[in-house]
């Protein structure tokens, strides 16, 4: 610590000055316990030298846990004009560690921000965790790891396992291509103001073999297909994208339902699909995945 940050305001003077309520159009509950917020940076693991971008930092409490760890770069994306005004500030207490960036994340590739090695760690907005997550997904092993904050359902569909209430597309898609882990459950009460729900953090990280990108797009054909209409055999669900050729070719019984599929079978019928529809296969073996 240098002598300027023993001035730094604490998070609750700094919310005050800029006057910073929730809104509830930016999803925002705010995590204003420094513990918890120690918490989970300590779940993102050892950020010696890694950079971490945050995404939604808004008045900063997770940002000062960052700040206080050993990443080395700390970046984040913000779009809300009263939070940008506080972290500016916040900024000219880390002038070189520490960068802000105006910005929705949905419409940024984060990964132009900085080198690899390079983390998310994040709370992120309710509204928009699911597209955020499934973009980051697509990257692969552009990141180490993801540590994020989400409504517990949602935590839930990621993690889910085969002939569970909440498997589903997410869930194969998430798990086919990362190890994904729940590790903390975040009563509402913690947050300023409460959600209505429990909130979960979980662990993302990569695999070291990934799909290439028309793998990837094949499995989300085929889930979209097999889970858009989930009470339904597969045989049906899958008919407009060639089910019985793929159910036979991956030995799959089409009187089956989607939810039953593990993520290896999956696997198998987004490689058939992918064939089927004259993409190159430059692919991993299956046995990985
Ligand atoms: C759940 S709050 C978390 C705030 C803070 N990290 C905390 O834990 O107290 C989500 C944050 O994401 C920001 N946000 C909402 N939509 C965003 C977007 N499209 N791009 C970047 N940030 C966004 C909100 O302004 C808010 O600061």
């Amino acid at each position: 610590m240098n002598l300027h940050q023993n001035q730094l305001p604490s998070l609750k003077e700094s919310i005050n000055k800029y006057n910073l309520h929730a809104k509830k159009s930016l999803g925002q509950h705010f995590l204003l316990d420094p513990m918890i917020n120690q918490q989970i940076i300590a779940l993102a693991g050892d950020l010696t030298d890694k950079n971490v971008i945050e995404v939604g930092p808004g008045p900063g409490g997770l940002t000062r846990a960052l700040l206080g760890s050993h990443a080395q770069k700390i970046i984040g994306v913000e779009v809300d004009q009263r939070a940008l005004q506080l972290l500016h500030e916040l900024q000219t207490y880390y002038p070189k560690r520490f960068t802000i960036v105006e910005h929705d994340a949905l419409k940024l590739d984060l990964t132009t921000l900085c080198e690899a090695p390079r983390q998310i760690v994040a709370n992120l907005p309710y509204n928009i965790g699911t597209p955020l997550l499934l973009g980051w997904l697509r990257q692969g092993q552009q990141w180490s790891r993801l540590t994020l904050m989400f409504q517990q359902e949602v935590a839930e569909r990621v993690c889910a396992a085969p002939n569970t209430e909440f498997y589903g597309r997410l869930s194969v898609i998430a798990q086919w291509v990362a190890q994904c882990v729940i590790v903390k459950h975040i009563p509402p009460g913690a947050f300023t103001p409460p959600p209505k729900v429990y909130s979960a953090v979980i662990n993302i990280i990569p695999k070291a073999e990934q799909p290439s990108a028309d793998l990837f797009k094949a499995m989300e054909k085929v889930t979209a297909a097999a889970f858009g209409q989930r009470r339904k055999m597969l045989k049906g669900a899958l008919k407009n994208i060639g089910g019985e050729v793929l159910l036979s070719g991956a030995n799959i019984d089409g009187t089956r339902r989607a939810e039953t599929l593990t993520i290896l079978e999956f696997d198998q019928l987004a490689r058939l699909y992918q064939q089927m529809n004259g993409y190159e296969s430059n692919l991993p073996s299956t046995s990985n995945i």
